[in-house]
């Protein structure tokens, strides 16, 4: 299992899943600088991207990345040329579009056709990345690589993609001889971000990938290969929550009661850019008052910076009062920002009821030590 490290990555969280034996998906020179920093092995983490740059493919062939993931026909060329003057064999997968609608937004749906990742399956393009990839002596192919998408709680997007992996592993063999000993399926298990979703077990969803695998595999008759995923979201996103202070309580007769808080779109985006839906609570205190329609709303200047959309709070709520959002580990901290020049808040870990920061909390310094003059 691959770890992706863009749902949220800081040295700490690198030392733990070297603990527990996770491997990385990392998708910029910064996560794998992170990465090699806090001592995660090369030959377990996995390079991903669209646009890697040249120096971003040195960079992870130097320090001998376990898989590089080829995302299109002129990084196929790139990684191999990078590898050859390095004196190398890159282990590269090829990441393919499926061709599948996955039920989810828009913005996080990644195997249909007319969107950037991925090479189609469709029209053959990808059996000929896989003729360019085998003959090119700086790669060595070890797999077919998909992804269709991220928040996804249906399971049979996930059996069309294994259909149609396996299905070009048979092309591949019946063309080439060769049987790739690896696919990895990506990340997207969804999770419950408030008590109307209800998602399956993880352990449940790797069951049913690797059933799917296996029938696939029989059917074609060949060897099953090794199988990997690269879940984010599902690891970390319920692991955390984000602790807001509330500064001012607006009421608007006949409309709702808008709740400002001390933070906002820097720390979470994910209302804004996908219409997420988060749940919230008071937590410094009880309440017996009535519930009363909220909207929590941060602090920059946005119309749309909002964190909770709808929810109900109780209406003695006041300045000071501390509420908090559950489900904010995975794309909140990672996708954070300094808009309106926001100190980004600190992350800290709990563990046995001790807890410790993980990243410190910005100062001013550290805004004001990037400008220049
Ligand atoms: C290639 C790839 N792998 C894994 C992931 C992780 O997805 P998730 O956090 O939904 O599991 C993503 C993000 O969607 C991705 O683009
Ligand atoms: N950042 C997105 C998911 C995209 C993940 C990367 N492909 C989210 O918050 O849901």
């Amino acid at each position: 299992m691959f770890y992706a490290g863009k749902a949220f990555l800081s040295r700490a969280v690198v030392r733990w899943l070297t603990e527990e034996g996770l491997n990385l998906d990392v998708c910029s020179a910064g996560e794998l600088a992170t990465a090699l920093a806090a001592g995660m092995p090369a030959e377990r983490i996995a390079l991903h991207g669209n646009n890697k740059s040249t120096g971003e493919i040195e960079r992870a062939v130097e320090a001998g990345v376990g898989r590089i993931v080829l995302d299109s026909f002129q990084e196929i060329a790139r990684v191999a040329h990078i590898a050859q003057r390095l004196g190398k064999r890159q282990r590269v997968q090829i990441r393919i579009t499926v061709g599948v609608e996955a039920h989810t937004h828009e913005f996080i749906a990644t195997a249909h056709e007319d969107q950037k990742f991925g090479i189609p399956l469709a029209g053959g393009l990808a059996a000929e990345a896989v003729r360019r990839a085998l003959k090119l002596d700086g790669l060595e192919l070890i797999g077919i690589h998909s992804h269709i998408g991220s928040q996804i709680f249906d399971t049979s997007g996930f059996e069309v993609a294994a259909h149609r992996v396996v299905g070009l592993l048979g092309e591949i063999r019946d063309e080439h001889g060769v049987e790739l000993p690896e696919i990895d399926l990506g990340g997207g298990l969804g999770i419950a971000y408030t008590s109307e979703d209800d998602p399956r077990e993880p352990h449940e969803i790797a069951k049913a990938l690797r059933d799917i695998v296996h029938r696939e595999c029989d059917a074609a008759g060949l060897a099953v290969p090794r199988l990997s995923v690269e879940p984010g979201r599902a690891i970390v996103g319920p692991t955390a929550f984000t602790l807001y202070e509330v500064g001012t309580v607006k009421e608007l007769p006949g409309l709702r009661t808008y709740v400002s808080v001390d933070g906002g779109m820097s720390d979470n985006i994910r209302t804004a850019l996908y219409d997420a839906e988060y749940s919230v609570a008071l937590v410094s205190r009880t309440s017996t008052a009535e519930p009363m329609l909220s909207r929590v709303v941060g602090k920059h200047c946005e119309s749309g910076d909002i964190i909770v959309r709808d929810a109900f709070l109780p209406a003695d709520l006041a300045p000071g009062d501390l509420i908090a959002v559950p489900a904010t580990g995975a794309y909140c901290r990672s996708m954070a920002s300094n808009y309106n020049h926001a100190l980004r808040p600190p992350v800290v870990a709990v563990r046995d009821g001790q807890a410790r920061e993980i990243v410190r909390r910005e100062t001013e310094e550290d805004l004001l030590r990037l400008d220049v003059g």
